[in-house]
């Protein structure tokens, strides 16, 4: 029989397809090297965020696929797989509602400094900043979505009844409902809320850098939800702390999880979340289908076509 492990948090869903398949699934909801390596054996791996290269790899060696559960598959290392001819996949698609309606509350919340408001209620903090700054709506506004896959056109289609402008960025050209086409500068030059939602990669590492938010608007607030790689992040905490940019709403840093003494968490403009963006019951069950069928698949033959580029 063979076996899959399903490592961290996911939905049953995933388990009881692989289960009906015939798989032995083994469950472990806080997989680190070490419960990685408990299972050596594994023919197929369902992974998050955990890293996974060729120390881990080498060590594997049935192991035929990684699914990742999730969109980014940067904590894969993918040289290693294809030295070790080990397929991975990802789910496009499948968590993009939850990821666009995080997108929505960041940009309302970072726009009008909900969080702050509601905590000044119980902690007194940032009650002068406050009452000195207003926030601004959404409703009107220009939005510029860096990245316009699944993620960025549903992001697009919620913003519909806001009645903004938007301007997408994207590697290929798109008809884009509300707005259209634009450079990376146009974005950034215009846009009262910019969002990025692109994959890390060498070309988008800090790519929202300290010289991006002296093009940006005075008032213009930031909402991250792809990588925290994308934001140069002590350039942020200074664009903020100098309010040489009026907010930002981030899901992802550069270093998860997340800790207390990260500085954005202790700004009144920065409102922070830790990387839960696709956490919803709908996105993580949709996700642990998706990447327990391509393990099914890829086990049964059907290699390349689930490959991630
Ligand atoms: O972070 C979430 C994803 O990569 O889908």
């Amino acid at each position: 029989m063979k076996k899959v492990l399903v490592a961290n948090m996911t939905s049953q869903k995933a388990v009881d397809y692989l289960e009906s398949k015939g798989y032995q699934v083994i469950k472990n909801d806080q997989a680190s090297d070490d419960d990685f390596l408990e299972h050596a054996d594994v023919d197929g791996i369902l992974i998050m965020m955990h890293p996974f290269g060729e120390s881990l790899m080498s060590k594997m060696p049935n192991l035929k696929v990684v699914a990742r559960h999730g969109v980014g598959y940067d904590n894969v290392d993918l040289d290693a797989a294809s030295a070790h001819d080990i397929v991975v996949t990802n789910t496009p698609g499948a968590n993009a509602t939850a990821v666009a309606e995080t997108a929505m509350m960041h940009m309302l919340m970072a726009g009008r400094m909900f969080y702050q408001r509601r905590q000044a209620i119980t902690d007194n903090a940032n009650k002068r900043y406050l009452a000195a700054h207003h926030g601004q709506e959404l409703t009107g506004k220009t939005v510029g979505l860096i990245g316009y896959g699944h993620i960025g056109q549903e992001i697009n289609r919620m913003l519909t009844g806001f009645n903004v402008k938007v301007l997408a960025y994207a590697r290929h050209q798109h008809e884009v409902t509300n707005g259209h086409m634009a450079t990376l500068d146009e974005i950034y030059e215009q846009a009262d809320f910019v969002v990025t939602a692109l994959p890390a990669t060498p070309e988008t590492k800090h790519m929202i850098n300290a010289s991006v938010f002296r093009k940006m608007k005075k008032s213009a607030v930031l909402v991250n939800i792809g990588r925290g790689a994308l934001v140069d992040e002590e350039a942020l905490v200074e664009a903020l702390t100098n309010e040489e940019i009026a907010g930002a709403g981030v899901d992802v840093v550069e270093k998860e999880p997340i800790t207390a003494e990260n500085p954005l968490l202790h700004l009144p403009n920065a409102f922070v979340t830790p990387h839960v963006a696709m956490i919803s019951k709908e996105a993580m069950d949709n996700v642990a289908l998706k990447a327990a069928e391509d393990i099914v698949r890829v086990l049964e033959g059907e290699r390349a076509v689930f490959q991630v580029n």
